[in-house]
C-alpha cells in the first residue's frame, strides 16, 4: 500500500518539479494512507530527484517510521488530514503566491471574483466570490499549525502563509493539482492586472 502512495506521490512531485516549483528544496507534499499513516517528503532534499530518500512514512501524528526526517512541516499536513477527508496535501513555495500574500496579508484574505478559474473551486454562480484567506508565518511549526486549523473547513482548501508559500488540499492528488494551478493562475493574473492598471493610471 505505502509503495502505490509513495508512487503516486513521486508522479505528483515530479509534475511540479518539470514547474521548478521546489526552488532552493522549499516546498513539501503528503497523501494519506487508508490506515492513516502519510507518505511525506523528506526534510531539505532536492525534490526535483526523485530516489529512495525522497518520501518518509509517517505515523498520523507525523512521527516518522523510518530512519529519515520527515518535512519540518509535517504538521500541516497532519492537521489538514487530521480534520477533513482530503487524500493529498501539497504545499509549495512561488513568487506570485508570497508576494500576493505580503500585498493582501494586511486584510488577511484575498478575494476572487468574475474570473472563470474560481470554477476550480466548485464555485458556479455568477457572484460567487472564492475566498483565499492569509495566515501570518511564524517560526514555530506548532504555531503555524494553529495559525492554519480555522481554516480546515473542508475536503478540499486553499490557504497562503504570508511571505512562506501557499496549502492546498484535495480529495485526490488530481484534485490537489488543480486547485493549485487555478490558484497560481489567479495569483498570477492578480498580480499583472495591478501593475497593468498601475501602468494605464499613469498613462493617463
Ligand atoms: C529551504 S527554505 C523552506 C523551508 O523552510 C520550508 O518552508 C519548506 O517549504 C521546505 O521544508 P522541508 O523540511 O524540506 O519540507
Ligand atoms: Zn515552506
Amino acid at each position: 500500500m505505502t509503495e502505490e502512495l509513495r508512487n503516486n506521490l513521486a508522479i505528483v512531485k515530479e509534475r511540479l518539479a518539470a514547474r521548478c516549483l521546489f526552488p532552493g528544496t522549499s516546498g513539501n507534499l503528503g497523501i494519506r494512507n487508508a490506515d492513516n499513516t502519510l507518505i511525506v517528503t523528506t526534510s531539505g532534499v532536492d525534490k526535483y530527484i526523485t530516489n529512495e530518500q525522497s518520501f518518509v512514512h509517517v505515523t498520523a501524528e507525523g512521527k516518522p517510521l523510518e530512519n529519515l526526517k520527515p518535512s519540518f512541516e509535517t504538521p500541516l499536513h497532519v492537521e489538514i488530514f487530521r480534520r477533513s477527508k482530503a487524500r493529498t496535501s501539497l504545499h509549495i513555495h512561488t513568487i506570485s503566491n508570497n508576494v500576493i500574500s505580503e500585498i493582501y496579508g494586511d486584510m488577511g484574505k484575498i478575494e476572487f471574483r468574475k474570473q472563470e478559474l474560481i470554477k476550480a473551486f466548485d464555485l458556479w454562480c455568477e457572484d460567487d466570490v472564492l475566498t483565499v484567506p492569509i495566515i501570518a508565518n511564524p517560526n514555530d511549526i506548532n504555531q503555524l499549525a494553529q495559525l492554519l486549523i480555522p481554516h480546515i473547513q473542508n475536503d478540499y482548501g486553499i490557504v497562503l502563509i504570508r511571505n512562506h508559500g501557499v496549502n492546498v488540499w484535495g480529495r485526490t492528488s488530481a484534485e490537489a493539482l488543480k486547485l493549485f494551478e487555478a490558484a497560481e493562475f489567479l495569483f498570477e493574473y492578480q498580480l499583472q492586472l495591478n501593475a497593468a492598471k498601475y501602468y494605464l493610471k499613469g498613462a493617463n
